[in-house]
């Protein structure tokens, strides 16, 4: 039975995790253990089974001693512990929902619905650190992943429409914080329909703009505005959150000596936990539309291609729709206005199931199933 670690376990992405596997009874045929960097000796999390209390996870004595370590604490963490832990002997699987070692050469990304023969490939060749992808990057290609198995894809862009989770819990918390101020800021106009639209307008701008207004963690207001920068700068000028949508997808698609150019722009919009994108994309020959359909619609099963038509589109193509779901729908299919070559496209999908969690949990599975 596999000895499996688990850190990170009660963060945002951690719980997800721990709800996923308890759904699809991942804890069966492993021997959980549990580890915090700050509550030593308390309880674990109710399993249904006894659990040992939790464990030190800096002690890396205690660490060495397992198979498999899944850890969703963060990136600062995977800086403290892991040179530590391999420069020590360790040889066990080391998975990770951290960016820092993602584009190490001894880490392979995961995605296996995407990339299942790049992780075959890798285990077969021993390697033992799998971290999960870019949240909009693991979404993007579960979405379009039948363009790119069938290497239909020229170049792409993608413009996104990033969710407040992204960021962390207590950004979900002041989005909603600011929410909340703007409307208690035009309360007794809005109860009145015969006010005036534009003074309530005048007042929500000059609740956002005041001093009081809840800007702690996004640093400027989200709630009636949008922010078009996630991360830090690079000298290219893109974001590393634009960055990573380049070489992380080559990454995951096997093919960083024969890259996909891909870059846009990152926006952090008002949405809680979904992330949305909108693509450009140069196939490399005019291929009918259907056929697209059918290539994204075949290529997994949590796939949906949404009908070009406003109905469908308001319904099941919004983060309100996707939410809570391992659902990803792909919608406004079109030609573009630039030639049969240029198709449109828009996707959804839940950033902390498909864009954090779910991946890491299947990585074990494939380990418990080796
Ligand atoms: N948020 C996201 O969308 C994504 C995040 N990631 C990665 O996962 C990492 C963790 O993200 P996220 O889950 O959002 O981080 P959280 O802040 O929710 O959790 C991280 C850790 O904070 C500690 N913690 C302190 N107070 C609390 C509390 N009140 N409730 C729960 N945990 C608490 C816990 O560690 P302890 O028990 O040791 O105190 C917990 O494991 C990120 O740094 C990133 O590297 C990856 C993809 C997407
Ligand atoms: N940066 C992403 C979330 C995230 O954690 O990404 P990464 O796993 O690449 O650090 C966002 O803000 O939406």
């Amino acid at each position: 039975m596999l000895k499996v670690g688990f850190v990170g376990w009660r963060g945002m992405v951690g719980s997800v995790l721990m709800q996923r596997m308890q759904e699809e009874g991942d804890f069966n045929g492993v021997e959980p253990i549990f580890f915090t960097t700050s509550q030593v000796g308390q309880p674990g999390p109710d399993l249904g089974v006894d659990v040992p209390p939790l464990k030190d996870a800096y002690a890396i004595d205690e660490l060495k001693a397992l198979d498999v370590i899944v850890t969703c604490q963060g990136g600062d963490y995977t800086k403290k512990v892991y040179g530590d832990l391999r420069g020590g002997g360790w040889k066990g699987y080391w998975i990770d929902a951290a960016s820092t070692l993602r584009m190490d050469d001894e880490a392979t990304i995961i995605l296996d619905p995407v990339n299942r023969g790049v992780i075959d490939a890798q285990l077969a060749k021993g390697a033992k650190t799998f971290v999960g992808g870019n949240c909009t990057v693991s979404l993007m290609l579960m979405g379009l992943g039948g363009l790119f198995e069938a290497d239909l894809v020229e170049w792409m862009t993608s413009m996104t429409y990033q969710a407040a989770s992204g960021s962390g819990a207590k950004h979900m918390r002041e989005l909603l914080t600011q929410m909340g101020q703007l409307r208690d800021s035009v309360a007794p106009e809005l109860a009145d329909p015969a006010s005036a639209i534009l003074d309530i307008d005048r007042k929500v701008t000059a609740a956002m703009r005041g001093g009081d207004f809840a800007v702690d963690n996004f640093g400027a207001p989200l709630a009636g505005s949008l922010l078009p920068w996630i991360d830090s700068k690079l000298e290219s000028g893109q974001s590393r959150e634009e960055w990573k949508g380049g070489v992380e997808t080559n990454k995951i698609l096997g093919r960083m000596d024969n890259p996909v150019p891909i870059d846009g722009l990152c926006v952090r919009i008002g949405a809680m936990r979904s992330h949305s994108q909108a693509f450009t994309i140069k196939l490399k020959k005019d291929v009918p539309l259907d056929e697209i359909e059918e290539r994204i619609a075949q290529h997994n099963q949590w796939v949906s291609v949404i009908p070009n038509d406003k109905e469908a589109t308001i319904a099941g193509l919004t983060p309100a729709a996707a939410t809570g779901t391992l659902n990803v729908p792909v919608g406004r299919l079109r030609k573009l206005a630039m030639g049969g070559e240029y198709l449109s496209a828009f996707s959804v999908g839940d950033q902390l199931l498909w864009g954090a969690a779910e991946p890491l949990k299947r990585m074990l599975k494939i380990l418990r199933e080796q």
